[in-house]
Parts: structure tokens; sequence; C-alpha cells
């Protein structure tokens, strides 16, 4: 058998092992060297501003795209973009400590996502309702929320999006997460689940696995994808269908991965809070519209976008429990309200007869 070899002679696992060493206390020593640099950007910001603004999203963005762009090499992107999520994390907790609250309960994907945009470092709160997170933010007791607004396992999007009219919290960040669904069991082989538990829209998404695999096990409706991965960490012969992170958190084995039927779904998450972020350099707005029906208008209304070259990501019409919000229209955008075509088209937007609009934040498109 050959082995690796350098100048003819065979490395040893000592060998490269001292290699790796040598590796790990230079990587060390820039962890360091980074976070002195850091500290000197924490005193800066407390010295220059009565209200120091420590988080900065879009910063954070144009890091892990900068990154992006020079990488190559046998790591994946998404385990260097890992990295440097916790390295950022730990380097802004060393600033501030800075708190989150999601839809929980803990395990759940929006538990996943807030973990994807922050890292491990922030305090993260679990909450009964999409109305807590927010309340959450909107009362002071912590600086961040995070809540499921499109594609959601939970099935709680619409809640995300009415909360937003009498809100004065803004969108400051999206998440996107890829949907994959596991089945987990404490047990370590198929053939010992005698039931299943997933919430109502997983069970769905996995049917087709379901009846190939296991086409006579029971199927039992959760509350949540974290209620189901409980009963399968207490009851026997249980499994659930959650994420990974279900997995680690509740010591359950994955016993198959990935066993959603159609692949390339996502969820997406806001982040709100009160700090809008700045421009990164490729960002998305979201808007809330309302207008009295007449024909024509929402084509009108849309037609400000395109004139401009901007291009709308998403629209979403949703009915108004107001008389104030007759019709309700979120839209999200390309680019940022500072810049100057985005500017003009809100500003058009919000001179036509009749209509109301409320921009709910501009933030960074998704950069992990
Ligand atoms: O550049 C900043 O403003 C920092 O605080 C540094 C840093 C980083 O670690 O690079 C940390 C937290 C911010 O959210 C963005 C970046």
């Amino acid at each position: 058998m050959s082995g690796a070899e350098l100048n003819g002679k065979p490395i040893t696992l000592a060998d490269l092992r001292d290699g790796i060493d040598a590796i790990d206390d230079h990587i060390h020593d820039l962890l360091m060297q980074r976070a002195e640099l850091v500290e000197k950007v924490g005193e800066v910001k407390g010295a220059s501003a009565a209200q120091a603004v420590y988080y900065r999203p879009e910063r954070e963005a144009q890091i892990h795209r900068r990154i992006e762009a020079r990488h190559h090499g046998p790591l994946p992107i998404e385990a260097v973009h890992r990295i440097y999520r916790e390295i950022i994390s730990a380097s802004l907790n060393m600033e501030k400590q800075l708190t989150v609250a999601y839809l929980g309960p803990e395990a759940t994907f929006t538990h996943q996502a807030a973990i994807k945009q922050f890292g491990s470092s922030f305090h993260m709160y679990a909450q009964p309702t999409i109305d807590a997170v927010f309340h959450e933010v909107e009362v002071g007791r912590v600086n961040f929320g995070v809540a499921p607004v499109e594609n959601s396992n939970e099935g709680a999007v619409t809640h995300t999006l009415d909360r937003f009219v009498d809100s004065p919290l803004i969108v400051c960040g999206e998440i996107l997460l890829p949907v994959q669904h596991n089945l987990l069991s404490r047990r370590d082989s198929l053939s010992d689940v005698k039931r299943i538990y997933g919430h109502r829209r997983a069970l769905a998404d996995c049917h087709q696995w379901l009846d190939a695999h296991l086409p006579h096990v029971e199927r039992v409706e959760s509350e949540s994808t974290a209620a189901a991965a409980l009963k399968a960490r207490d009851e026997e012969g249980a499994a659930a269908i959650a994420g990974e992170y279900a997995a680690d958190s509740m010591s359950l084995n994955l016993l198959a991965e990935h066993i959603e039927d159609r692949a390339g779904q996502e969820n997406r998450f806001l982040v709100v809070g009160r700090i809008p972020p700045k421009p990164s350099g490729d960002d998305k707005t979201s808007i809330m519209v309302s207008f009295q029906d007449h024909p024509g208008f929402l084509h009108k209304v849309l037609g400000l976008f395109a004139e401009r070259g901007i291009n709308l990501t998403r629209i979403e019409s949703r009915p108004s429990q107001t008389r104030t919000w007759d019709y309700l229209f979120f839209i999200d955008c390309e680019g940022h309200q500072d810049d100057p075509r985005v500017a003009e088209a809100l500003q058009a937007l919000a001179d036509l007869p009749g209509v109301t609009e409320k921009i709910l934040g501009s933030y960074p498109k998704r950069a992990l």
C-alpha cells in the first residue's frame, strides 16, 4: 500500500499531525489578533455614539461574501461560513452581549435559523407565539426577534406579516434554511420504529418516503417539530421527523437523512429589530402597501418598480383587518431604501392617491 510522500520519503501520521499543530498555532495567533482589533472596534463604537450600534448585519454580510468570493480548497464553503459565523458571533459578544427571541420551543427550524444568523454566542429565548417574539423586542427585553415568514413547517407565515401592521419594529435581516427532514429515534434501526411523530407539514412533505420505507407504521401529528422530537426522545419505539439540530440537542440517532419527497425547498425567516441596517451592496427592501381597490391599480403600483428596473422578489396579498388597510400587499424588492432608484420608487408609490405605504425595512440579502 503506498501512502503520502515528501521528498521521496513516506510521511507518517505523526508528521502530518505536527503540520496540523503548527497550523493550529498560527490560526490561534491570528484569531487573537482579530479579537484585539474587534475590541478596538467596540471601543470606537462606544466612544462615538450615545446609542452605539454593535451588531452590523451589513458588515457581516460583506465579510461572508468576500470570503466566499476568494474561497478555494477542499473545505466546503458552507463549513467556512459556519466557522466565520462563530468567529463573528464570539467577537460581537466581546463588544456587547446581545439577545434574541425566537419562535420556540427549542430545536425548531426557527431556532436553527436564529443560530444560523447570530451564531451561538447570543443569548436566545424561546417564545410560545410569534406575537410574543415581537412583543419581547417591542418592550426592549431582547434586541432581536426571529420569526418564520415563508413556507414554514410551523405554518405561521401570515401571523408574522400581519404583526407588522401595528408594530414599530423593522425587518433587519432574512434567513434561508433548506428544508431538510430526517427520521430521528433513540433506537438505531428502522425496524424498531413503532410510531412516527411529525408536524402536519413534515408528514405531508415526506409521505412518499414513509409509504415506501415504513408503510405500516402509525403516523401521528405533533404541534411542532420540536414536540415530535420530544416524543422520539421519551417514548419507546417512537421516531420523529425533524431537523438535524433536534438530533444533536436531544441526543437522537439519525435513522434516515433527507427523507423529504421534494428536494430544494427553503424556509424563510425574518429578523426583526429597531436599528436599520446600512446598505451592504446587495440588499432587499420589504414594504407594506394598502390602497382602495380599483381596476388596474396593482398594475400601476408594480409599474413604478418595473419602470426603474427594480426587481420584485415577492408579493403577497392579505385580507385587511382595518379600514385604513383595505387591500394589503407585502412587497419585497431588490435594493436598499437608500439607493436612489429604490428611494424614488418608494416615494412615487407613497405619492399615489389613496395609497398608504409602510417601509418595513432594508436588509442584506442572505449571505450564508
Ligand atoms: O465591524 C464591526 O462593526 C464589528 O463590530 C466587528 C464584527 C466582526 O467580528 O468582524 C463583529 C460584529 C459586527 O456585527 C460586525 C463585524
